[in-house]
């Protein structure tokens, strides 16, 4: 019996990153004993429920195959960890808001909390502690000493860095059939231990074995270059819309050489997500720390054009629309960052929506995964930070002016436009004749994902600005 056959592992946080890379563990080694726990009661009942917290397509299947066999949802975090030969850390780490780094470092008041737990709960024996949450690089430095000045007699640890680069709403596939695992760590034994779980599913060629800085420091680095080109590409949007030349063709002529390849070159109304922005900014924090500020601009200029490109998105529909959307009701379809998830973490959607109900403007949104609280509850967190800007009580103005409707037809039922700020598949199989005669008109549509057919539409009469080209 190898030494991975014996493991209980816990997993501490069951969140989007905890939940589903667990239940994949679980799943596939139907011998590990599999526990994931977390201090809120009600994430972890709903991840006992038929109702799971997070919506990922294939996820209720891999979490129904091993929930009650392996794999355990719980909020005992002090038992699971005793148990444990292996935990993993997969809580939050936001930008921090306050202090030091405010706005940018990553806020590690989280992770700290849960080395601490692992030391003062841990009674006996040898653990090996993962690092999934995504962590600047030298976090386990940090980890380390507080596991050793606060373990018990007899106790000892192992620290390994295994980030995460599962992407939202297609979280399963990425997880059966990863590009690569990493795992960096010092001692050969975790290394092997922790290379022994994955290796049940994943060739051993894709499982790749670093030191502890290079791990931590890689996912950093993959989120960089990733939103970078989206940020590349927008940059480019912005210049075709000046120039005629349309940016899904220059993408794909670009993406044709093998050295650029085609993937993440959709330009868009801007990325979102917990992790781009979170991550980068992070990256640029760090590159001032270690003195390098020509490196931190670099990084930072990524986010600033993403911010560019939300605003730009924004002040071309109010100068479409006669420079003004002031009492006009403006149907939103999408409000998550990204299709088949409902997530709306960072969602460019908010800016957009914030940016609309500044100019006055009445919203409908429609989202098949985002209700109305969600979306009230992400506005108002950016909101209110500047209450001036929306004449004091952005509480009322999004109560008065935002509401839901089920569907994207019902959203634009006597719209002056539409926004598409989700390329949910559905958008594309809408039946579009129908759509023009429910809106008023000039009937605008502002196409922020380039999803749709645009000459179609315009034949039926739509208006349509879409993102880096002439429709
Ligand atoms: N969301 C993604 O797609 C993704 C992908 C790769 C990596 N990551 C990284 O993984 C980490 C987790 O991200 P997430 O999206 O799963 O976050 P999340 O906010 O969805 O989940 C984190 C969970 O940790 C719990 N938690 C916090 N402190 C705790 C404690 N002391 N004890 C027990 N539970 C605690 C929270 O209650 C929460 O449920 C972050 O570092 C993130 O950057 C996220
Ligand atoms: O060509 C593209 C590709 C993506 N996006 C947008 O970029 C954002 C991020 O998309 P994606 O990367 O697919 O989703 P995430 O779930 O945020 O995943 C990223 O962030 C995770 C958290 O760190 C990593 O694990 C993943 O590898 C990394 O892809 C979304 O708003 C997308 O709409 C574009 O606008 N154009």
């Amino acid at each position: 019996m190898s030494a991975a056959e014996k493991l209980s592992i816990c997993c501490i946080g069951a969140g989007y990153v905890g939940g589903p890379t667990m239940a994949m563990i679980a799943k596939q080694c139907p011998d590990i004993r599999v526990t994931v726990v977390d201090i809120n009661q009600a994430r972890i009942d709903a991840w006992n429920s038929d109702k799971l917290p997070i919506y990922e397509p294939g996820l209720q299947e891999v979490v129904e195959e091993a929930r009650g066999r392996n794999l355990f949802f719980s909020t005992n975090v002090a038992e699971s960890i005793r148990d444990a030969q292996m935990i993993f850390i997969s809580v939050n780490t936001p930008t921090k808001t306050y202090g030091i780094g405010a706005g940018r470092a990553a806020n590690l008041e989280f992770v700290e909390r849960c080395a601490r737990m692992i030391a003062e709960h841990s009674d006996s024996g040898h653990k090996i502690i993962v690092e999934k949450s995504t962590l600047p690089v030298r976090t386990a430095e940090a980890v380390k000493r507080i596991l050793a000045s606060s373990a018990r007699p007899g106790v000892s640890f192992d620290v390994l860095s295994n980030p995460e680069f599962l992407a939202e709403g297609t979280a399963v596939e990425d997880l059966l059939a990863p590009d690569r695992v990493l795992i960096g760590g010092e001692s050969r034994d975790a290394v092997q231990t922790l290379v022994d779980v994955y290796g049940r599913w994943v060739p051993r060629a894709q499982i790749l074995t670093t030191n502890l800085w290079s791990s931590e420091l890689s996912k950093l680095t993959a989120n960089a270059f990733l939103a970078q080109r989206v940020s590349s590409i927008n940059a480019i949007s912005a210049l075709c819309e000046a120039t005629e030349a349309d940016v899904d063709e220059v993408a794909s002529a670009i993406g044709t050489d093998s050295r650029i390849g085609p993937k993440f070159l959709k330009a868009s109304v801007g990325f979102g997500g917990s992790c781009f922005q979170k991550d980068i900014l992070n990256l640029v924090y760090l590159c001032e720390h270690f003195g390098l500020p020509e490196v931190a601009a670099y990084w930072e200029q990524v986010v600033q054009m993403n911010d560019y490109q939300k605003q730009r998105f924004t002040r071309r529909i109010v100068k479409t629309m006669f420079n003004t959307v002031s009492n006009k009701r403006i149907a939103v379809w999408g409000f998550a960052f990204k299709k088949d998830t409902n997530d709306t973490r960072e969602s460019a959607a908010i800016y957009v929506c914030r940016d609309l109900l500044e100019e006055r403007a009445q919203l409908t949104i429609y989202d098949p995964k985002v209700g109305l609280e969600q979306i009230k509850s992400e506005l108002a967190y950016v909101m209110q930070n500047d209450p001036s800007r929306y004449g004091g009580d952005f509480e009322k103005l999004i109560d008065e002016n935002v509401t839901v409707a089920d569907s994207a037809l019902a959203a634009a039922e006597g719209a002056h436009g539409v926004a598409l700020l989700t390329e949910w598949d559905e958008f594309k199989e809408l039946d579009y004749k129908k759509v023009y005669d429910a809106m008023q008109k000039p009937a605008f549509l502002f196409d922020g994902r380039n999803l749709l057919q645009h000459s179609n539409l315009t034949e039926l009469g739509f208006e349509v600005h879409a993102i880096g080209k002439l429709c």
